[in-house]
């Protein structure tokens, strides 16, 4: 696991706990953050080396040997989905979207569209919010019934418990997040969080 501590990382999720942040500005500081966790996720990935000319000399450049594909769960983790694409905008993109039922805390899916073979192929899956941990392992669990073995959650925010369980899962998956929170509150929610990501982006469904 990797939690990002940047100063400027820890001032953009600040603004999104904030209560009086409204929803462009929380979306705002989503986007901002999301770019340095990424950033962040990216750091070890493989480099292919080509040769390329400068006005000047020639030089060895870089690539990224094989882009990852990206993996937003809706609704939430698409405030993330753009931003990735233009870091990496060689990534292909796939979707899965999750609703959590509030009562029982399980994840209802709704939408599913990722590639058949994932087999050699890294995944950063994306979303704000790490709680239970239910939605990311059953997003996991798609992805490695697909042959994915590299997977990357990119998480603002993180519960211990959504950690242990996927740590129990036993799937492959790598955590970066900008916080690790004290725990859940009786409703499923992160303490201290920043409420219902999704919600504060978009508006309640
Ligand atoms: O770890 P968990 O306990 O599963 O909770 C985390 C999930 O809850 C939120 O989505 P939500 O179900 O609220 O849907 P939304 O993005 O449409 O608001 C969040 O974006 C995660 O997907
Ligand atoms: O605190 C939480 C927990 C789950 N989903 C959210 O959006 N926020
Ligand atoms: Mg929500």
């Amino acid at each position: 696991m990797l939690v990002v501590e940047h100063p400027l990382a820890r001032a953009r999720l600040t603004t999104m706990r904030d209560a009086r942040t409204d929803s462009a500005a929380f979306r705002a500081a989503l986007h901002e953050l999301t770019v340095m966790l990424i950033y962040e996720a990216m750091r070890d990935a493989p480099v292919r080396i080509e040769r390329i000319h400068t006005p000047v000399a020639r030089t060895d450049g870089y690539r990224l040997a094989n882009p990852p594909l990206l993996v937003p769960v809706l609704r939430a983790g698409l405030g993330m989905a753009d931003q990735a694409h233009k870091l990496i905008p060689d990534a292909q993109m796939g979707f899965v979207g999750l609703a959590r039922d509030e009562e029982t805390l399980q994840p209802t899916p709704y939408m599913e569209s990722l590639p058949e073979d994932l087999s050699d192929r890294p995944v950063l899956v994306l979303d704000p919010m790490l709680a239970t941990g239910g939605s990311m392992v059953h997003t996991i669990r798609l992805l490695a019934n697909r042959g994915a073995t590299d997977v990357t959650a990119v998480v603002a925010l993180a519960a211990p418990e959504g950690i242990q369980l996927l740590e129990d899962s036993g799937l492959p998956v790598r955590v970066v997040t900008a916080s690790v929170d004290e725990r859940l509150n009786d409703s499923g929610y992160i303490v201290p969080g920043l409420g219902d990501a999704g919600d504060r982006q978009y508006g309640s469904v």
